[in-house]
């Protein structure tokens, strides 16, 4: 993915010049690129490797990832936000590629399929599973690991 923004300075220059006195840069989104919503979503599961996978995406010089997990479909407070506060979660991209981001929460929303349909009924979903002994416990640490300090030593 391109970089979130780019620095330019007076007179639009993206180098600095040698003195400018206390003028300092503007932050300006790359030159070419805009936001879209996601053309590919992973729903999960939880601890599939989720993560992994939507970083091996990233390599690819035509794919843009979400930086974070956007939780518009499953979270009714970001869902009111509405369409462009989603848009404006996705990174900025250029024309040739695809933005991807990833919620696992999707997959076990009894809301999100319907509201992903609304947006976009041919949008590619992308599902891993694992094992799931190992997937279970590997979220049952996870878990233990977020929540120790709230559940009291008892
Ligand atoms: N390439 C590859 N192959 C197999 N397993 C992998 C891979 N990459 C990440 N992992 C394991 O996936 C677990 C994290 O999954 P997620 O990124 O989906 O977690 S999360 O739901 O976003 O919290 C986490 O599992 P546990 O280590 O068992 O907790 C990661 O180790």
């Amino acid at each position: 993915a391109p970089p979130e923004y780019i620095q330019v300075w007076p007179g639009g220059s993206t180098l600095a010049p040698g003195d400018l006195g206390t003028v300092g840069p503007s932050l300006v989104p790359p030159p070419g690129t805009s936001k879209h919503a996601p053309h590919s979503i992973i729903i999960g599961v939880r601890k599939g490797g989720t993560r992994a996978l939507l970083e091996m995406l990233d390599i690819h010089p035509e794919v843009a990832a979400a930086a974070t997990e956007v939780h518009f479909f499953d979270w009714d407070e970001n869902y009111g936000k509405g369409f462009e506060w989603y848009r404006d979660q996705m990174p900025y991209s250029y024309p040739n590629q695809i933005t991807v981001e990833k919620t696992p929460g999707y997959f076990t929303s009894p809301v999100a399929p319907a509201r992903i349909h609304a947006m976009n009924s041919s949008i590619r979903l992308l599902l891993i599973l694992r094992d799931p002994t190992e997937r279970v416990i590997s979220d049952y640490t996870h878990h233990l690991a977020t929540t120790q300090n709230t559940l009291g030593t008892t």
